[in-house]
């Protein structure tokens, strides 16, 4: 598997809209995504936090910039190249609510024509890495808002993705399943050793799950700030206590309280 780095370079993106004036969303975001690694996003409401996800995604283009992916080739040379996987997590789970556990899971792989038997077995492997394993033939309105985002998360690492995406994957979860989801997460990114880009609102878990955060300043999004997260792992929740995590807590949130009252202001 290539370990990818994403760079942004001068990225900006106006929304043009018919009933509505133009809104630059972010502005000259310059910034680095490195291989194997977890690195957040967080910024005040509105920023364009999504939006960028959605460009990084390829899902949108942006009105100026660009993105560069860059992997280590077999002779060691870092060379230019698109990952041939991608995957996102979004926080609206976007279950099928016709579909098994196993069926939403296996759903990415049949759009991409994998045959039966490899996708199942693929599927399989996926919802025991989220801990669904006896939860395959429930449908989504068998399960807790916990559980079907594990399933949103199955349904990413499925695809064995060389890069992460993941939009306030635990947004919509009570404050202990979020925690429980955290870890879990937390567990698998160190294990996978994959790319990983998360947007989240959440401070503490912009710390506690990744290596880099990325601060952004309200609309239109800029860096505000970049932070290194030198925390050990394995990461379990008890790093919490750490004094060097309340000091990385305090440091994020002393840059983002600034933009956040900007964007009250409206
Ligand atoms: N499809 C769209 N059409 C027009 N404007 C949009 C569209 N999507 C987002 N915007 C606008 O772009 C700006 C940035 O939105 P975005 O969703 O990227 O921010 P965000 O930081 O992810 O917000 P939040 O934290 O609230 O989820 C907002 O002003 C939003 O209204």
């Amino acid at each position: 598997m290539q370990l990818y780095e994403v760079l942004a370079d001068q990225i900006s993106h106006q929304w043009t809209s018919k009933n509505r004036p133009p809104t630059l969303a972010i502005d000259n975001v310059s910034c680095a995504f490195p291989a194997g690694k977890v690195t957040a996003i967080v910024g005040p409401s509105g920023c364009g936090k999504s939006t960028l996800l959605l460009i990084l995604r390829g899902l949108i283009e942006s009105t100026q910039g660009a993105i560069r992916f860059r992997y280590t080739n077999g002779s060691g040379a870092i060379v230019d190249g698109a990952p041939a996987r991608m995957a996102t997590v979004w926080q609206s789970f976007n279950l099928l609510p016709w579909r098994t556990v196993l069926d939403n899971v296996a759903f990415g792989l049949e759009l991409a024509s994998v045959s039966k038997e490899e996708r199942y077995a693929k599927a399989h492997e996926a919802i025991k890495a989220v801990e669904l394993g006896g939860f395959e033939g429930h449908f989504p309105s068998q399960l807790s808002g916990g559980m079907r985002q594990r399933v949103g998360l199955a349904r990413g690492l499925v695809m064995s993705p060389d890069i992460l995406l993941l939009d306030e994957p635990f947004g919509a979860l009570d404050a202990q399943t979020r925690v429980y989801m955290q870890e879990q997460l937390a567990g698998l990114v160190e294990t996978a050793g994959k790319t990983v880009i998360l947007v989240t609102h959440s401070i503490e878990e912009a710390v506690f799950l990744s290596d880099h955060v990325i601060v952004m300043t309200a609309r239109p999004g800029r860096v505000a700030a970049t932070r290194d997260i030198p925390l050990p792992r394995p990461r379990a929740i008890e790093v919490q206590n750490d004094p060097r995590f309340s000091a990385l807590f305090t440091e994020i949130y002393d840059v983002l309280r600034d933009e956040v009252v900007k964007s009250m202001m409206g």
